[in-house]
């Protein structure tokens, strides 16, 4: 038999999507971050006894939907961003996703029950090492450039400054030099990129791994399967953390 959400869940809210709509008939959809979290996380789905079709860990593949060995569920590959929004919109019941992404939408129809320590670094600001001090604390407001507009404005009006943000996807560390913004908000992990460009963290806005997340109405609508899910990745995790503390 079918089971389907109701209306009211259907309907878009002004705090988040519109869902779509679940069917316990098809399978579930697990979201994967292609790029850097990738292998890690294939670590933890070995670990949780998920096996999806080979190719879906080769980057090369252009494939972006993959079958598992549970009839009950499938996997789809889609960018780090992406992960939050396919969840958010159920079009994904569940997914992988850097805490940094899930801050940065602040998604309501997104619960994110298990950190899965996996993909560690930092949201930090970074300034040129050469500049000239001057009091920050003096700052009424400051040029930004960064991929986190929400996480950088928040950030700064906290402290009451506006910060005017120069939004851009990539290469950040490029813009102080280039006289586009005085600052960059972005991910550190070794330091290295901002060392090669130049640049010193400041600040450390908040520190970051991955979060396995679930779309809320979905856990509403089928309990047994996503909790299943979830207690088979919690598992997973402690798993892999003392086969770590072991070595
Ligand atoms: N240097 C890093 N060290 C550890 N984790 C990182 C690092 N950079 C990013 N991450 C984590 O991995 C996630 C994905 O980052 P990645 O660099 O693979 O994607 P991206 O470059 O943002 O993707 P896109 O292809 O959409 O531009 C981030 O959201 C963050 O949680
Ligand atoms: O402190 P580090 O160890 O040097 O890591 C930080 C770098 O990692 C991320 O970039 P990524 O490699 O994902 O490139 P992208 O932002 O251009 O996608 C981030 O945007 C930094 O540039």
């Amino acid at each position: 038999m079918t089971a389907l959400t109701t209306a009211a869940a259907l309907a878009p809210t002004a705090a988040g999507p519109a869902n779509a709509t679940f069917d316990e008939g098809k399978p579930l959809v697990l979201a994967l971050p292609k790029g850097r979290i990738l292998k890690e996380a294939a670590v933890l789905l070995a670990a949780a006894g998920i096996v999806p079709a080979a190719d879906c860990l080769d980057e090369d593949s252009r494939r972006l939907r993959f079958e598992t060995d549970d009839a009950k569920l499938d996997v789809i590959r889609v960018r780090p961003f992406d992960v939050a929004t396919f969840v958010a919109f159920g079009a994904a019941q569940i997914g992988i996703c850097g805490a940094d992404v899930l801050m940065e939408f602040d998604y309501s129809e997104i619960y994110a029950p298990l950190d899965l320590c996996i993909g560690g670094c930092r949201v930090s600001v970074a300034e040129p090492e050469q500049l000239a001090t001057d009091d920050p604390q003096r700052w009424s407001q400051v040029r930004v450039a960064t991929k986190y507009p929400n996480i950088a404005r928040r950030h700064f009006a906290r402290r009451g400054i506006h910060a005017d943000i120069v939004h851009l996807n990539g290469a950040m560390e490029l813009a102080p030099g280039l006289g586009i913004s005085r600052l960059i908000v972005d991910l550190v992990q070794t330091g290295s990129t901002l060392k090669a460009n130049g640049l010193r963290e400041t600040e450390v806005i908040a520190d970051v791994t991955s979060r396995l997340i679930v779309n809320r109405t979905a856990l509403k609508t089928q309990p047994e399967a996503i909790g299943a899910l979830i207690a088979r990745f919690r598992a997973a995790v402690a798993g892999c953390q003392s086969t770590r503390h072991r070595e």
